[in-house]
């Protein structure tokens, strides 16, 4: 099946939401940054680039039933002092739209950009089809002005079979060995990938695409490593016994969102490791694009028993302790190595 019309409005949407994060980053105000139940932040560009991905998706594909899961919903941006926050958001949506030229039949309401957030409620599942949407994927690393990502995926009876992968502060060139923050250069990219197809990556700027592929070594010592930046998010001490035990000679690559994954998909690295500490729930819009970016260059995405994510069960993954990533010919090492350091790590409380 083509997925071309869905791939072109995809894209579409999510550059417009990476227009307004660029636009936001620049100028966020402490008054922009709420906490939400969970205590971690959101930002009115979070609520923009949600509103603005939501429409723009129902704007250009009219004619489909439309379902959405993505993070961010209304309820506490509406908690006290809500309505001023809502009329900046509007404002920023509507600019952006003016700005590009499109959709100019309609000023956006605040009514509307509620109504555009809270498409994303849905569900999901094994049945039908439904966009998996991450508005900015590392709120904490778009705070700090290092990177982050708009994600967006498309949910095929179960699989995801599209994905579109915005990364406005990485570099077009390799960050192999660097960190995010000493990188000189040009930044935004843009990563696409359809099931079948391949993964391309163009400048968000333009739209000459070139094909990316995994780097396909099966020397440890050649490869490195890509882990979360927050070491909340993921047991970095973990992740240094696996590679250790491996042979990796690199040090870690922490960088924030799934830009680790548009990185690994065009050989920056070949490891990705994420081991979020005991009771945490691995959401679908934190990995769906992120995951077939890889797979279609070449990568493998697996939980710690080496089975394929499962993005069929709702808006959480229901997973094995964590998730791996590496090309092919590592993976067998990789997942051995895992077991074993998971086991001592067991057996030394
Ligand atoms: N405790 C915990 N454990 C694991 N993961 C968590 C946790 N808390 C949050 N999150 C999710 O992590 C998303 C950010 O992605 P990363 O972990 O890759 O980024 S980072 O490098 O740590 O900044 C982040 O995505 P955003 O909320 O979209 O920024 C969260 O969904
Ligand atoms: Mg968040
Ligand atoms: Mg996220
Ligand atoms: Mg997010």
């Amino acid at each position: 099946m083509s997925y071309n019309k869905e791939l072109a409005a995809a894209k579409k949407a999510v550059s417009l939401a990476a227009r307004l994060c660029q636009k936001m980053q620049k100028a966020i105000l402490q008054s922009d940054v709420q906490s939400k139940s969970d205590k971690s932040p959101v930002t009115v560009a979070d609520y923009g680039s949600q509103a603005l991905v939501s429409y723009a998706l129902q704007r250009e594909l009219p004619s489909e039933l439309f379902s959405l899961v993505a993070e961010e919903d209304s309820e506490d941006l509406l908690k006290d002092g809500g309505q001023e926050t809502l009329e900046r958001i509007t404002k920023l949506v509507n600019d952006i739209l003016a700005s590009d030229g499109s959709y100019s039949d309609s000023t956006l309401s605040t009514e509307d950009i509620v109504k555009a957030i809270d498409c994303g409620k849905s569900e999901g599942g094994s049945q039908g089809r439904h966009w998996v949407l991450d508005p900015i994927d590392g709120t904490k690393g778009f705070l700090r002005g290092d990177q982050y990502a708009i994600a967006l995926a498309l949910l095929d009876e179960g699989t995801v079979v599209l994905g579109v992968l915005a990364c406005p502060n990485l570099p077009l060139t390799s960050i192999a060995g660097g960190s995010q923050h000493s990188l000189p250069g040009e930044v935004g990219c843009l990563f696409f990938s359809v099931v079948g197809g391949g993964t391309y990556m163009q400048p968000l700027d333009s739209s000459s695409a070139v094909k990316v592929q995994v780097n396909a070594t099966d020397n440890p010592e050649e490869a490195s490593l890509f882990e979360s930046y927050e070491a909340a998010h993921s047991m970095h001490d973990l992740s240094s016994s696996i590679v250790k035990k491996l042979g990796v000679k690199a040090p870690p690559v922490r960088i924030d969102s799934q830009a680790k994954y548009g990185a690994l998909s065009r050989g920056d690295g070949v490891i990705y490791l994420r081991f979020p500490h005991e009771g945490y729930r691995e959401k679908i819009w934190d990995h769906a694009a992120g995951c077939i970016v890889v797979s279609e260059a070449g990568g493998l995405v697996t939980d710690v028993a080496g089975n394929p994510l499962d993005f069929s069960r709702g808006r959480y993954l229901d997973l094995d302790t964590g998730i791996i990533v590496t090309n092919q010919k590592l993976m067998p090492s990789l997942l051995k190595a895992v077991r074993e350091s998971i086991e001592e790590k067991a057996s030394s409380l």
